[in-house]
């Protein structure tokens, strides 16, 4: 999907919410277990619950390799279910890949060919030739590690290197690569008080915003200096969406979940 197909979705849905797909068999409803997929069973429920509020489901590849060849199987039904009946809507696979070119190589095929995701997230820290094979990719975007939701994040990303700090290191030396105009960058929703010197380095590009419902992030103080001309930013929000509730009403209290997120989001864009 081109980044201009994806504004114009916000547009007209007048969200840019992002649903994470982050499935746990202890978590889903128990009468779910009894279905030959519970994962894409549960997956397509929300899906078709939700599908109107937000613009793009990220399943973090995480909540399926831990199920093995079944949980691979259920992340591919459910890219599968998605592209054949909401070919509009945006799919990320959160999979936090990166390494050697020809490495690369192989996991962007993975992601774009195989399960033919819209984009998927990279790591930045073996650098440019190794996020430069997922740039590659047309109409493909690599969503790069910027300064990331969890504490952690100050460990190294908030460090100084050559006199600045090292996402904003990230940040400004990613636009130089080639094909660049592909990137977009994760900013976690709990550094919102940062995203104004974010905007400072890349005014126009796209930020995954994960971290509000769960971690606590704030949608209406992301978007304070978070949006940009065309929007740029895609809200994530997993468990408070998914696991609303635990009875036979999931998929309905999810989308309640989902559309309260979605009326502040028209809120703010019709501000
Ligand atoms: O890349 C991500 O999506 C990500 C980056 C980050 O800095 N923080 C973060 O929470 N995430 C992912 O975003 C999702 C957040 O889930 P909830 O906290 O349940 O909304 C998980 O899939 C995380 O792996």
């Amino acid at each position: 999907m081109t980044t201009q197909e994806l504004i114009a979705q916000i547009k007209k849905k007048n969200s840019f919410l992002c649903i994470g797909l982050d499935v746990d068999l202890n978590k889903i409803p128990s009468h779910l277990l009894k279905e030959e997929d519970p994962i894409f069973a549960f997956n397509k429920a929300i899906i078709d619950a939700t599908h109107h509020l937000c613009v793009a489901y990220k399943p973090n590849t995480a909540f399926y390799e831990a199920y093995g060849l079944k949980g691979w199987q259920s992340l591919e039904k459910t890219i599968q279910y998605l592209n054949s009946n909401y070919p509009e809507i945006y799919t990320i696979a959160d999979a936090k890949r990166g390494d050697i070119g020809n490495t690369s190589t192989m996991y962007a095929k993975a992601f774009f060919e195989d399960l033919a995701f819209d984009s998927v997230t990279v790591a930045p820290y073996m650098g440019k030739d190794s996020v430069e094979p997922f740039l590659a990719f047309k109409n493909k975007h690599t969503i790069m590690l910027a300064l990331t939701s969890n504490e952690g994040a100050f460990d190294f990303q908030t460090k100084e290197v050559n006199g600045r700090e090292l996402y904003k290191e990230v940040l400004e030396t990613s636009k130089g690569w080639k094909n660049s105009e592909n990137l977009m960058y994760v900013v976690g929703a709990t550094k919102a008080e940062y995203f104004k010197e974010i905007r400072k380095i890349v005014p126009n590009s796209f930020l995954l915003v994960p971290g509000v419902g769960a971690q606590g992030g704030n949608l209406q103080d992301v978007c304070t200096y978070g949006l940009s001309e065309n929007v740029g930013l895609l809200i994530n929000s997993s468990r408070g969406i998914i696991y609303a509730s635990k009875n036979e009403d999931f998929a309905t209290k999810a989308a309640i979940k989902a559309a309260e997120l979605q009326q502040e989001m028209a809120e703010i864009l019709n501000q």
